[in-house]
């Protein structure tokens, strides 16, 4: 076993993670699957230590709705550690407003503050409607940006984990740009964004995820990945060649040439579903904007892919879904992905606290 191996398997051993749980915005879904999660058989297992940052009285409101209301287990509130963060103003269930968007900006912000605090190894939060935030005064792209600006660090990344059910292979995909409108997405795109996302992404396949020697896919810009400059000049003009310099610098990184970004998905989506197809896949994808990575993830795996931010101090995970304000209250939300959040956040953090021990 190597160094890293044996840290990966240290990980597993029994000390206790403390996890902190947003309830995100509270007109949403985020209490019923943080609810629906916490009462999980593996993550009551997992020895760790769960602690809910929201309102106390909405998250009692919601548990007595879903109690006779779904067909899956729901943890009691009174069981948990709650951080009470009394919601200013009535909250309507189904639509994000400046009300929710106050309240899940300071649900977060109260979790980040014991986190830096050093009261928790991981933040899992659950998903916020940036459109509310913004009613709400607060104007960030999203929660990332906000735990990245508290965490006072400035290279930071959106990756999306999901391990298939059918071949126990791993889906890792970073975006380099991420809330953005399309008509931005090339501006944004420059050598530098794409050496300071290919710089995180090689830290973490390292450190987070015992990957030494990684390979890594890189998807192209434009069609074809600009047809030889016939539909775009950026894969010519400093992408190839950024690729080329960077293969120099780091000998123990596979990385491919930019590829179509229509064909990219193809072969991982065949190691995601076939056992004899598991090489075929890349321990991680670089694609160029938010749409072009996370339609093959939901497509794949809307059920399981957890959304981690890189770069931080400490781990943040969420699951990869939104608010989904059309189902709430109704009890039939799924909380899969969150606690495949809360097992990675566990698994993280173990990590961590592994790679902090002299
Ligand atoms: N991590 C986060 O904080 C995220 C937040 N959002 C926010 O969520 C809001 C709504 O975004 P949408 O694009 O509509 O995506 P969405 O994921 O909320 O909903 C898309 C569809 O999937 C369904 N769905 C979502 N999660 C589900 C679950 N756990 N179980 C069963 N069905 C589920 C919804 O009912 C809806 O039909 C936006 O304001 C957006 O900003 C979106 C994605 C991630
Ligand atoms: N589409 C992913 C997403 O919206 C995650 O946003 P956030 O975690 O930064 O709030």
């Amino acid at each position: 076993m190597n160094m890293l191996e044996n840290l990966h398997s240290a990980s597993k051993s029994s000390s206790r993670s403390r996890i902190a749980l947003t309830i995100g915005d509270p007109a949403g879904i985020g209490t019923e699957v943080t609810l629906k999660a916490l009462a999980d058989r593996n993550l009551l297992q997992s020895n760790s230590e769960f602690t809910i940052f929201g309102d106390r009285r909405h998250i009692v409101k919601t548990y007595s709705l879903l109690i006779d209301n779904s067909n899956f287990s729901i943890a009691d509130p009174d069981s948990i550690n709650i951080v009470d963060i009394v919601n200013k103003d009535d909250i309507v269930l189904g639509s994000g407003d400046r009300a929710s968007g106050a309240a899940s900006f300071a649900y977060l912000d109260a979790a980040i503050s014991g986190t830096l605090a050093g009261n928790f190894d991981a933040i899992v939060t659950a998903p916020i409607a940036k459109s509310a935030w913004k009613q709400a005064g607060h104007h960030y792209a999203g929660q990332t940006e906000l735990l990245a600006e508290r965490s006072q660090v400035s290279d930071f990344g959106m990756l999306f984990v999901g391990r298939s059910p059918h071949t126990n292979w791993v889906l890792r995909t970073l975006l380099a740009t991420v809330h953005i409108p399309l008509s931005e997405v090339s501006k944004q795109l420059t050598p530098n964004l794409i050496e300071q996302k290919l710089e995180l992404l090689r830290r973490s396949l390292l450190q987070d995820f015992a990957i030494a020697n990684p390979r890594i896919a890189i998807a192209g810009i434009n069609p074809h990945s600009g047809e030889q400059g016939q539909l775009g000049r950026e894969e010519s003009d400093w992408l190839q060649p950024l690729i080329e310099r960077y293969r120099q610098q780091h000998p123990n990184v596979q990385i491919t040439n930019p590829i179509p970004p229509d064909t990219m998905w193809v072969n991982p989506a065949k190691a995601w579903n076939n056992c004899d197809r598991i090489q075929l896949g890349y321990d991680a994808y670089l694609a160029m904007y938010h749409d072009q990575g996370l339609i093959p993830v939901k497509l794949l795996a809307f059920d399981r892919a957890v959304n981690t931010t890189i770069g931080l101090p400490f781990v943040r995970t969420s699951p990869d879904h939104g608010t989904a304000f059309d189902i709430a209250g109704k009890g039939i939300a799924d909380p899969a992905s969150t606690i495949a959040a809360i097992e990675l956040a566990i698994e993280l953090a173990k990590i961590r606290t592994m790679q902090k021990k002299p």
